[in-house]
């Protein structure tokens, strides 16, 4: 995946920054964990430090108990002194062996007591960091996704990135919510365990430790499989989410197709992969646990057979000094309290590469540079020239025709290897023009209009707005200026009425984001009135069919606008432009599938509207754009022919052929 140069108008092109073959692909970072966590975490700090001291302190006071047991058996049955470190002598009893037993069990209580009390505060310092960071992180990456380039998308399978933004998301959440105290449990009970034994005798907790270097290289080594284990787990979610997305996305054309079973071995061979992955995961994880454990058994059996030899011996091989029961037996409890770290590294080494393989995945998304939005030209009034000056374009990674050569005459240039899907079109629009863009099919009249929105930068030539290379112009402020109805327009889940204002809301969300990213916003902001949706309905010819519906404006649309017939989605579509009231006007087959009285209709409420601001019309249907003020005609990406109507009609070449069909003169061919 390449990264996006950021640093100027020409090179800034949403074209360039998103080439990604996989999401996962693009995580270059060694760190990708460590790097989530301290961008969202900065914040949060403060529940970090609870949360260590909380976990910490709770863990030596949990293994502090053994130890007082030790000094206080030997206090009471060896004739030993009462001797606890860090209490003043006053505190603790004399000689009378009931009243040692009684504080003992006072001080036994109470050690439990704050154990338990900062540990329950540790946990709940934990899960809010884990939450805070999981939706600061899912609101993030978004965010990046959102701003992206549309080649991003055209490289990417939406069940994918859905599955970044969801199951990696959720993995990191799981991994924050145990991974951090599990590790201060692990290291504190190790750290304190060896601290109580070195107490108790530093020589023989030497021996308890003597395999730790090995339990070291063991979980490093297990460590590495993990992850390699992980990654494939993550690439296959994500790639059984994008089968599970097409199936369900694209079934009325499965079930028009029958293609149901087809449909079910497709997602069952994916989930086979899938179910392998996480097989082969769960058996290192399997494996993991026991090896350490095995390990801790060892250390704890070397411990007792030198330990128990010093007590009888008084020494045992280069080991001497004195070495009480009193003194073994919460030595030997020590050594068996590593058991619990040991499982604990093993079950954390295993979160933590699970949540660092989703990690690569998230900071893989958010490398991906998204196009500059606020840099650059504000525009203001804008006029509304618009000039294609000699544009060559190509879709970035599309296959080069047989034969064809890039600009150089290399193959060397990704770039120049692309496709040419628009070459050398030139087209002077003036202020309040109406131009119509006609040809066959795949002739590249959405792209034109895609390259004046910046959805792509052209690879030769520019594109201009106001004499503005569109490059230069600030993103927000040029997609403002331009309202722009696609081929096949989205309607959010929602009613029909939140459906037309959503552009007039653009305000209010730029607010927001703005205030995100510490901008203040200025304070225009307005919602879209009752009267005006209706009037944008009215121009778009959809008034009527809206009024129609038992809940009128309120109707909900279903998801994508389903429940509504393609031209009804199209009408709204055009009332949410026509509301916004833009200088500029680009209608991608806008009224494609209208009956022809309602395009009639549509065609004379818009003539009102376009009469004074420049608009670009793509239609097959010619005479959407009879009275254009000039038609261009493309054919395979390059201009065929310009004039008006009658102009082509009288030149009698590719336009009259057309028209001459559409108005049923000659057939087809
Ligand atoms: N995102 C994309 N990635 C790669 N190639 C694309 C992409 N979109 C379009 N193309 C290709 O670019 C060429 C022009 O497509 P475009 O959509 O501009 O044609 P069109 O004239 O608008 O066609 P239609 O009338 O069918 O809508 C086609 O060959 C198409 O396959």
């Amino acid at each position: 995946m390449s990264d996006a140069s950021d640093d100027g108008g020409s090179d800034d092109s949403p074209a360039d920054c998103d080439r990604p073959d996989n999401v996962a692909d693009a995580a270059v970072d060694r760190w990708p964990l460590y790097r989530l966590v301290a961008e969202s975490g900065r914040e949060n700090a403060l529940f970090v430090v609870v949360g260590i001291l909380g976990t910490g302190i709770a863990q030596v006071l949990a293994t502090a108990d053994m130890f007082v047991i030790g000094i206080a058996f030997d206090a009471m049955f060896n004739g030993q002194p009462y001797d606890l470190p860090l209490l003043p002598t006053g505190v603790v009893p004399g000689d009378e062996p009931a009243r040692m037993l009684a504080f003992t069990v006072a001080l036994l209580v109470g050690l439990k007591v704050a154990d338990v009390s900062l540990a329950i505060t540790g946990q709940y310092c934990w899960n809010l960091l884990a939450q805070r960071i999981q939706h600061a992180v899912r609101v993030d990456a978004f965010d990046t996704v959102q701003r992206l380039g549309m080649g991003f998308f055209d490289g990417q399978q939406t069940g994918d990135v859905m599955s970044v933004l969801n199951n990696d998301v959720n993995r990191l959440e799981e991994f924050l919510t145990n991974g951090p105290q599990m590790t201060v449990y692990a290291t504190v009970v190790t750290i304190s365990s060896f601290g109580y034994m070195a107490l108790l005798n530093w020589r023989l907790a030497l021996v308890a430790v003597a395999l730790a270097p090995v339990v070291a290289v063991a979980n490093w080594w297990f460590g590495r499989r993990h992850e390699r284990r992980h990654d494939a787990v993550r690439a296959e979610t994500g790639k059984l989410n994008a089968a599970l997305e097409t199936a369900i996305s694209g079934v009325p054309v499965v079930k028009a197709y029958g293609g149901e079973r087809h449909e079910t071995d497709r997602v069952a061979d994916r989930s086979r992969v899938h179910r392998g992955a996480i097989w082969r995961s769960h058996v290192t994880r399997s494996r993991h646990e026991p090896a350490l454990r095995l390990l801790a058994g060892m250390a704890f059996l070397l411990t007792f057979v030198v330990g128990t030899q010093w007590v009888l011996d008084d020494r045992f091989w280069v080991l001497r000094g004195t070495l009480t029961a009193g003194e073994l037996i919460p030595f030997l409890y020590y050594t068996q309290n590593l058991v619990g770290p040991m499982r604990v590294l093993a079950r954390v080494t295993g979160f933590y590469k699970g949540a660092k393989a989703a990690a690569k995945r998230v900071v893989g998304i958010q490398q991906v540079e998204p196009p500059r939005e606020t840099d650059g030209v504000e525009l203001t009034d804008v006029a509304g020239r618009v000039e294609y000056d000699d544009v060559s374009f190509g879709y970035p990674g599309s296959e080069p025709r047989s034969g064809s050569e890039n600009a150089s005459g290399e193959g060397s240039d990704p770039r120049a290897s692309d496709e040419q899907v628009i070459s050398d079109v030139a087209i002077d629009v003036a202020p309040g023009e109406t131009v119509g863009l006609v040809g066959a099919t795949g002739a590249g009249k959405s792209t034109l209009t895609k390259l004046l929105l910046r959805f792509y930068d052209p690879d030769e030539g520019a594109v201009r707005l106001d004499g503005h290379d569109v490059r230069d112009v600030s993103l927000p402020s040029l997609r403002e200026s331009i309202g722009y109805v696609a081929q096949d327009p989205f309607l959010f889940t929602g009613t029909v009425r939140e459906n037309i204002a959503y552009g007039v809301s653009e305000d209010d969300r730029r607010e927001s984001s703005n205030s995100a990213s510490g901008e203040t916003a200025s304070s225009d902001e307005r919602d879209a009135t009752d009267e005006e949706v209706v009037a944008a309905a009215k121009q778009a010819g959809a008034h009527e069919f809206i009024s129609s519906m038992e809940a009128g404006y309120d109707t909900e649309v279903g998801e994508r606008g389903t429940k509504l017939s393609g031209g009804q989605r199209q009408r709204i579509a055009l009332a949410r432009v026509l509301l916004t009231d833009p200088p500029l006007l680009v209608l991608d087959e806008a009224t494609s599938q209208v009956d022809n009285r309602t395009e009639v209709l549509i065609q004379r409420s818009l003539a009102e509207v376009t009469a004074d601001r420049t608009t670009l019309v793509v239609a097959h249907r010619l005479s959407t754009v009879r009275d254009a003020d000039q038609i261009v005609v493309l054919d395979d990406g390059e201009i065929e022919e310009v004039g008006t109507h009658d102009e082509l009609v009288a030149r009698e070449g590719a336009y009259a052929d057309l028209w001459k069909v559409q108005v049923g003169e000659v057939g087809a061919d």
